[in-house]
């Protein structure tokens, strides 16, 4: 549905995208990570067809992205990075904006959005909070029911629990068979939504990976608390796959195989055990400079 064939934008000062080649398939939701100045809304930029590429093509359902722009942003919902909106005018009357120039003439997906989302759209938008707008822009996004999504940090200004509600919205789209590409720098957003990501440095796509893939090789950390430092040194010595150890803690990486672990288990003194996931940003971060990694669960800039 989405193809983007050896598309490339060189910028004056040298930076841009390169060489970028990627599809995402009917129904497929993809995650396109990367940290600060990748080039991710650069990307974007081509898909909706606001910039033209200095080489390759962006292409969604058949259509040229750069020559097709009008009807592609049609087709598409789209919530840019940083939305500019029209300053002297309510919520509500910018979503008349947009649904008269697509031509949407049923407001019944619209308001059940804005009953989801909890906001009064009749706050004027230069007295909306940076959360409020962003509300306002994943109204807009949605509220055509497009069979395409293009969402550029969508829960960017988000509170836990809107973000949360953009999550169960997404996994609903995704379950009618919506095509999605979002960019974020919240790996586990991506982790419970997208099939695939992609992986973007420097203008470049480092990597792609298959999170379904990725989630079957996911490793657990089982954290064995033992009754003394000497019962800890000797599960430590047992031949099983010690990940760390901290005192009388030690923690051992299983994957799939239990039966083992809990024959071995059985001769120690133990008095705790805990289960940890290693969750996808770890198995990501080899992709960046640790440099890059802001730390926390939540990001990767
Ligand atoms: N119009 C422009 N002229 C010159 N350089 C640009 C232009 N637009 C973007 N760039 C540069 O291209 C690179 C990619 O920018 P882009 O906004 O696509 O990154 P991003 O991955 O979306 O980053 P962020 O996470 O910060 O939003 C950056 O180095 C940026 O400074």
């Amino acid at each position: 549905m989405i193809q983007v064939t050896g598309l490339e934008k060189r910028f004056g000062n040298g930076r841009g995208i390169f060489d970028l080649n990627f599809q995402v398939k009917q129904g497929e939701v993809y995650g396109y990570l990367g940290p600060n100045g990748a080039g991710k809304s650069t990307t974007i930029r081509h898909l909706m067809g606001f910039l033209k590429p200095s080489r390759g093509h962006a292409r969604i359902g058949g259509l040229d992205c750069w020559r097709d722009a009008a009807e592609v942003q049609k087709k598409v919902g789209y919530l840019p990075g940083e939305i500019a909106f029209l300053d002297g005018i309510n919520g509500a009357e910018f979503l008349d904006l947009l649904a008269g120039m697509r031509g949407l003439k049923s407001k019944a997906r619209r308001e059940e959005l804005i009953e989801r989302f909890q906001f009064d759209s009749k706050t004027p938008i230069r007295k909306m909070s940076k959360g409020m707008k962003q509300k306002v822009g994943l109204v807009a996004a949605f509220m055509h029911d497009p069979a395409v999504l293009i969402l550029d940090e969508p829960t960017s200004g988000l509170d836990p629990l809107m973000q949360k509600l953009f999550v169960e919205l997404l996994l609903e789209e995704k379950e009618k068979g919506t095509t999605i590409l979002i960019s974020s720098h919240m790996f586990q957003e991506i982790e419970r939504t997208a099939d695939r990501v992609g992986i973007i440095k420097d203008g470049v796509l480092i990597a792609e990976e298959n999170v379904h893939d990725l989630q079957a090789r996911q490793k657990r950390i089982i954290e064995v608390t033992l009754a003394s430092a000497a019962e800890a040194d000797r599960l430590a010595q047992s031949g099983l796959a010690v990940a760390d150890r901290h005192g009388n803690r030690v923690g051992i990486a299983v994957q799939g195989e239990y039966q083992h672990l809990f024959q071995t288990l059985g001769g120690y003194a133990i008095t705790g055990v805990d289960v940890r996931t290693l969750d996808l940003e770890e198995l990501f971060m080899h992709y960046y400079d640790r440099n890059d990694h802001m730390g926390g669960k939540e990001g990767v800039r």
